[in-house]
């Protein structure tokens, strides 16, 4: 057995770096700035321990662009490196100071919010320039330090003169990455990556308008005065404490995130927790609409203030992917190029706390203020619902805060909706039978009905609703939820009373006939009640079952296969009891049919399935009949 060491030779594995490390050129930007920021947070913790008696002061970043040598310059005033230094840390590739300083300072630099991990970082500007020079002044008394690379494996390195503490990277742009130099694109990137960094960076300057004086004349033109440009906010609302920040302060970091959103969000839920993993954040729950697919992608993943991406599949249950806010973890991993998450336990553990804390924070709501949350409901409704569906800790906790309408707007939680419905609407088997409707006028009629036999029904509105209550009903003992227009009022909820035929079976037998022979087989299926004599004589019903898989199969899974294109068959409730049958059986074949065919077309109309041609003929009939 032969054993050995793998060699691995710089030269080959420095074009992997420049090329293939890092999905996007653009992100040489963000990994310089960052270094940039830990140099300026290492100096502040170390003066913070005492380790240094240099003055902290209040350090900037600069970005500057300078056109004519084609360079772009990142300044910092941070740890800077002695000569050294800059061997140790940057001559090694995947050598990281940052995790060096956080190995040495341990548990006291926990919290400094140090970026780099991985070392490599800094080699991306490698990406977008021919060559790259470091002119660094270490905080400590020694000379500064000048490293200069082509992107081979030669550099040089040797003592110059620098008066400030500090960093300075220049990068010589090559030919097809011009675009860095130009202010928009730099402007874009920092304000994409950067914008909550929490070291101030500069860009540039603007010009600011001061207030008029108060009794300055009405036509005198504000003055104005040139201010640094800095491009972030270094203190984001999430970083803070929820006991230091007002409802207006939520507002006005919402307003900060999504500049464009003109819209207030419903309620905010401020996440922070440090054990067993670190993280904060803000979600937001905005005004959903019923296109759910248009809402992803809005909350944005931050590690340590740094922008990582706004896809946080796998962190936030899916659910939640519709709210919008930030979440911030340096715990999250990522992967080296830092765009991207790694799937891995400590991501379940995160997703579950975030679900678990969203369900706290709705049901605190709904405790504290019942009305104002009954009047957000059809805001939330979607997300809680689907929530429900494919989270079952949610589902638990839910079903104290997700709330039941009815068609005349009282909100009921599950508990209070059985326990308001359960002695009227049992039937003779003990099921409690939710009846419901998803559409106020297009099942007038049904819901008319219905509320004449004192029964309540729900309104039931989301494109989800028909998953819900499949959910509802294999969760829930003893319940079943059935949709008004599903059959006759007299068979929604089955209880002993049986109305007596008027009609003999023969002349049933004889009647179903006549139906059979006009009404086309294909899409109804004719079926003899005995009704209430001044109950409709006809009325179209589509089985609850049916309709169901269909709406399942439509809104994507759960439904039995192919059920989604299956052609919409209903039922047709005859009313034996009522006179028009009794004089039906008699006719003679010819007014029979129109007779039949009158009332299945009024049937349809007042289900509104009477459309197009069929109209057309309709009303051309009942005019002849008129004559
Ligand atoms: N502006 C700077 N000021 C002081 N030291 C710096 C600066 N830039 C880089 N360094 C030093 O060089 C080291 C290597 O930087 P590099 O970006 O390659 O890796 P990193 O930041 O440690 O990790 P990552 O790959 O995760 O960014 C840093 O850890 C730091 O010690």
């Amino acid at each position: 057995m032969a054993t050995g060491k793998i060699n691995v030779s710089v030269e080959n594995i420095f074009p992997l770096i420049k090329k293939f490390l890092y999905s996007d050129h653009e992100i040489f930007l963000r990994e310089l700035i960052s270094n940039a920021t830990d140099a300026t947070l290492k100096l502040k913790h170390l003066t913070r321990i005492g380790e240094t008696d240099v003055t902290y002061g209040k350090p900037v970043i600069e970005v500057k662009i300078n056109k004519e040598n084609n360079t772009l310059h990142i300044i910092d005033e941070g740890v800077g490196m002695t000569k050294d230094e800059v061997e140790k840390y940057i001559n090694q590739v995947a050598f990281s100071g940052a995790e060096e300083f956080l190995e040495k300072y341990k548990d006291s630099a926990k919290d400094s919010g140090i970026i780099g991990h991985f070392g490599l970082g800094f080699y991306s500007a490698f990406m977008v320039a021919d060559k790259v020079e470091i002119i660094t002044k270490s905080y400590k008394d020694e000379p500064a330090a000048h490293w200069t690379c082509e992107g081979t494996t030669e550099f040089t390195l040797e003592e110059t003169t620098k008066e400030n503490r500090g960093t300075e990277i220049i990068l010589h742009l090559n030919e097809e990455e011009k675009e860095f130099l130009e202010e928009q694109r730099i402007e874009n990137l920092l304000t994409k990556y950067n914008k909550f960094m929490p070291v101030p960076i500069k860009f540039g300057t603007k010009e600011k308008t001061l207030p008029k004086a108060e009794d300055a004349p009405e036509d005198e033109e504000a003055k104005t005065v040139t201010v640094d440009n800095i491009i972030n906010n270094p203190d984001p609302a999430w970083t803070k404490q929820p006991t230091d920040l007002e409802e207006e302060d939520y507002k006005s970091f919402y307003r900060e995130l999504y500049p464009m959103q003109f819209e207030e969000p419903l309620f905010h839920i401020h996440l922070n927790v440090d054990y067993p993993f670190n993280l904060t954040g803000i979600l937001y729950f905005p005004k959903l609409s019923n296109d759910l697919s248009m809402q992803r992608d809005k909350i944005q993943l931050y590690q340590n203030q740094v922008f990582v991406t706004d896809n946080v599949e796998g962190i936030v249950p899916e659910f939640l992917t519709m709210l919008k806010g930030v979440i911030d973890s340096p715990d999250i991993p990522l992967n080296v190029s830092r765009s991207y998450l790694q799937a891995d336990g400590a991501v379940k553990k995160i997703s579950s706390y975030i679900t678990r804390k969203v369900a706290d924070k709705l049901k605190s709501l709904f405790n504290q203020n019942r009305e104002d949350f009954e009047k957000k409901w059809n805001d939330i409704k979607v997300v809680i619902e689907y929530g429900m569906l494919s989270e079952d800790k949610f589902f638990e906790k839910a079903d104290k805060f997700a709330l039941y309408p009815s068609v005349d707007e009282k909100y009921y939680t599950y508990d209070e909706l059985i326990e308001k419905i359960k002695a009227n609407q049992t039937d003779k088997d003990g099921k409690t039978v939710v009846l419901y409707a998803s559409n106020k006028d297009e099942q007038h009629s049904y819901i008319q009905a219905a509320k004449e036999k004192n029964y309540e029904v729900l309104l039931l509105d989301s494109p989800i609703v028909a998953h819900l209550i499949q959910k509802l009903e294999s969760s829930k003992e003893n319940i079943s939820f059935v949709r008004v227009d599903s059959d006759h009022v007299d068979n929604l909820i089955k209880k002993e009373e049986n109305q007596v035929s008027k009609l003999s079976d023969e002349e049933k037998e004889k009647l179903k006939a006549d139906f059979e022979a006009i009404v086309p087989k294909e899409k109804y299926t004719v079926q003899l009640e005995p009704m209430d004599s001044n109950a409709a004589p006809l009325m179209i019903t589509q089985p609850e079952f049916m309709r169901r898989m269909k709406e399942m199969q439509q809104t994507g899974g759960g439904g039995m296969f192919g059920m989604g294109n299956m052609p919409d068959m209903y039922n047709l409730v005859v009313n034996v009891n009522h006179p028009l049958m009794s004089d039906l059986i008699n006719q003679d074949k010819e007014v029979q049919e129109k007779t039949i065919k009158q009332a299945l077309d009024l049937a349809k109309l007042s289900q509104n399935l009477l459309k197009g041609e069929e109209l057309t003929n309709f009303v051309k009939r009942s005019f002849e009949l008129m004559k």
